[in-house]
């Protein structure tokens, strides 16, 4: 269950109204007082701001059950969460005050532009003369934000935001939000070759299928910094890392266990083929339509893809028939499509990851009695597995040794890496992924990436410490 927290201003008349009648009221709606501040008190009547948790449906509750206490007069509510984004979430910071007209003439000009030149003569110093070498663009349409759809490039915002401060403190890399005006695939590609001279990475954001597939190849071809599209690659790799350790938990094999797969769009067709790569050799994919099958036609390039693999099952039918049986069910679809009646027909110490944002596939309250290994995208539940666990790392260790491109074993080692955090000692049900707060996840993952960059030879520098 999502919790939020609001801020409820209230003005109480005392000779109608007690603060414990207020907690009382506050309770029977579900919610919980967490904090108190006196604004005016006085022996008639006083101001204060309560701090109340609660589900997150059940803040309208909470609210008119105050509104209805006599004596009370519901001054104004504010929710945290929207109270952290006034005025956006990051911001640019020069590295040095510009304190005198010495300091004024080296930053800018005239100095600047002997250095200007210098990149002129040779393009490679971008590197060591900009911002380049720490930068990366987040770069979203809108068209696929988190689960919630095609909502536009402006409401897109606070999620790229929320990204860019996750490269910050993560991994110390500068990210910028870029929230294109566009659905068009060629003016995507165009306007990210035409910003690209000033970044050293593209982080290709909530993009939906299937134009995200041919806007991630041909940039990956025509630009030569890495261009990474998160929601396919970085969420099949932290699935992989998170399956690695969860088949441990439960003794089975990568090459034994029937996996489904349910949403085949830009995160469940990359997991899809990382599982491939990782030696899964019974695949279920399923999309709104039902599960996608082995030998038939489709006129979606990568559905036709699996549909030409010979680990996919070729036995038609809904995501219920898909369920029967599976050892592994992995959502990337959209909340509550999984029932705890279709979980129980998975077969016994099931894995189940319902990494759908913001509402997984299934209810965790539903589906945690009844599964041996339980996962979701979101922080409030043990084991979250998201992408977050890959793309600060991933970034620092291509920006270091300065990568052409990401790779295939750029990806696996980065999976690996992920799942090596969690030791054989500390590895349970509960436990199978670290936490994004584990200061060992971003290190793991820039040495595995550096160290897979020099071996495939993509890498443009070594950096000191590999030296
Ligand atoms: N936990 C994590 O790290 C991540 C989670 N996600 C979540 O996965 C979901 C999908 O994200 P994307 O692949 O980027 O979106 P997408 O739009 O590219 O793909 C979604 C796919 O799910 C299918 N789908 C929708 N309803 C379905 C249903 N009832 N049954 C089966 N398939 C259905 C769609 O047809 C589409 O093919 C979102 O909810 C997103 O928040 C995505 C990336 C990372
Ligand atoms: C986590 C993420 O990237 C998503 O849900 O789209
Ligand atoms: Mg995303």
């Amino acid at each position: 269950m999502a919790f939020n927290s609001i801020i409820v201003r209230l003005e109480l008349n005392h000779s109608l109204i007690s603060f414990g009648d207020v907690a009382a009221a506050v309770s029977r709606a579900g919610g919980d007082i967490i904090s108190i501040d006196v604004i005016r008190a006085g022996t008639d009547n006083s101001v204060r701001d309560i701090t109340i948790q609660g589900a997150e449906d059940a803040e309208s509750i909470i609210v008119t059950a105050l509104k209805e206490l006599p004596g009370i007069n519901v001054v104004n509510v504010s929710d945290r969460t929207f109270l952290t984004h006034l005025g956006g979430k990051i911001s640019i910071q020069p590295k040095m005050p510009i304190r005198n007209r010495d300091d004024l003439s080296r930053v800018y000009t005239p100095g600047v532009a002997r250095v200007s030149m210098a990149i002129h003569e040779s393009v490679d110093k971008a590197y060591s003369l900009t911002i380049k070498r720490n930068t990366v663009a987040v770069v979203t349409d809108g068209t696929a934000v988190l689960g919630l759809g095609d909502i536009g490039p402006h409401a897109a915002a606070p999620v790229m935001e929320g990204k860019a401060m996750l490269f910050k403190q993560l991994a110390d890399v500068d990210a910028f939000p870029i929230c294109l005006d566009t659905k068009d695939t060629e003016e995507i590609i165009r306007t990210i070759k035409l910003i690209s001279p000033i970044f050293g990475g593209i982080n290709l954001e909530d993009i939906s299928s299937p134009r995200c597939f041919e806007i991630e190849t041909r940039l990956a071809e025509e630009l030569d910094i890495p261009v990474f599209h998160d929601d396919q690659h970085g969420t099949a790799i932290v699935v992989i890392a998170g399956l690695l350790n969860a088949l441990k938990v439960t003794g089975k094999q990568m090459s034994n266990v029937r996996v489904v797969v349910n949403g085949i769009g830009a995160a469940g067709v990359s997991i899809c083929k990382m599982l491939l790569a990782a030696g899964v050799r019974n695949l279920v994919p399923v999309d709104r339509e039902g599960i996608i099958v082995r030998g038939q036609s489709y006129s979606h390039p990568m559905w036709q893809w699996l549909a030409e693999q010979p680990q996919v099952g070729n036995h038609p039918g809904s995501l219920q028939d898909a369920v029967v049986g599976a050892d592994v069910f992995v959502g990337v679809s959209r909340g509550n499509v999984l029932s705890a009646d279709d979980v129980k027909t998975m077969a016994p110490d099931r894995i189940v990851f319902a990494m759908a944002n913001p509402h997984p596939e299934i209810d965790p309250e539903a589906a945690l009695p009844i599964v041996r290994v339980f996962a979701t995208g979101r922080s409030d539940y043990p084991n979250q597995i998201n992408n977050v666990l890959v793309f600060p790392g991933l970034f620092r260790g291509m920006l270091d040794c300065r990568a052409r491109t990401v790779n295939e074993p750029i990806k696996l080692a980065a999976a690996r890496a992920i799942a090596a955090v969690v030791t054989s000692s500390e590895l349970n049900e509960q436990y199978i992924i670290p936490s994004i707060f584990n200061e060992k996840v971003v290190e793991n993952v820039r040495r595995a990436v550096i160290e897979a960059a020099i071996l495939t030879g993509v890498s443009r520098r070594t950096p000191p410490d590999f030296r």
